[in-house]
């Protein structure tokens, strides 16, 4: 698309304020997931509240750079399955839903998600 396309979906989302109650209520549901939380037993909430914001804002094509490490480099070790990666754009899409974004809005965020599928799982 265009970068004129690209653009509209961070607005979509809501901008800057609609992405920071996104990542505020998928933290939420995290911290909530029996699944997905032992994860994140020894992780900074702060840093990856400021990492995950930044790193949606660039892939929505809003006004960010995210600089922190690769997707590969942060997830290796893990042992994140195709099961993990599903529940946590499940978490997503249900913190989407709760702040009212629009499926058609939600689908074009999924849709740039999903290519990093391997840079996340089984690695
Ligand atoms: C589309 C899917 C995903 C994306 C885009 C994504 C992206 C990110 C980003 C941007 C960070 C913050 C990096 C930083 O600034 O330090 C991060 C951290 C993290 N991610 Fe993911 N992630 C995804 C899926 C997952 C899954 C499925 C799991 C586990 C089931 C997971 C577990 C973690 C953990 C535990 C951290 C914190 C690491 C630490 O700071 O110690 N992520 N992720």
């Amino acid at each position: 698309g265009t970068a004129a396309g690209k653009d509209t979906l961070y607005r979509d989302l809501g901008g800057e304020q609609g992405i920071d109650r996104l990542v505020e209520t998928f933290i939420r549901k995290v911290g909530r997931d029996e699944r997905i939380l032992p994860y994140f037993a020894r992780a900074s909430v702060s840093h990856f509240r400021e990492g995950f914001t930044t790193h949606l804002c660039q892939v929505s094509g809003g006004p960010c750079t995210y600089d922190g490490d690769s997707m590969p480099d942060i997830h290796t070790g893990m042992q994140i399955d195709e099961a993990d990666f599903n529940r946590v754009v499940e978490l997503l899409v249900e913190a989407m839903e709760d702040n009212g974004i629009a499926y058609p809005v939600q689908n074009r965020l999924l849709a740039r998600l999903a290519p990093l599928r391997g840079e996340i799982i089984h690695i």
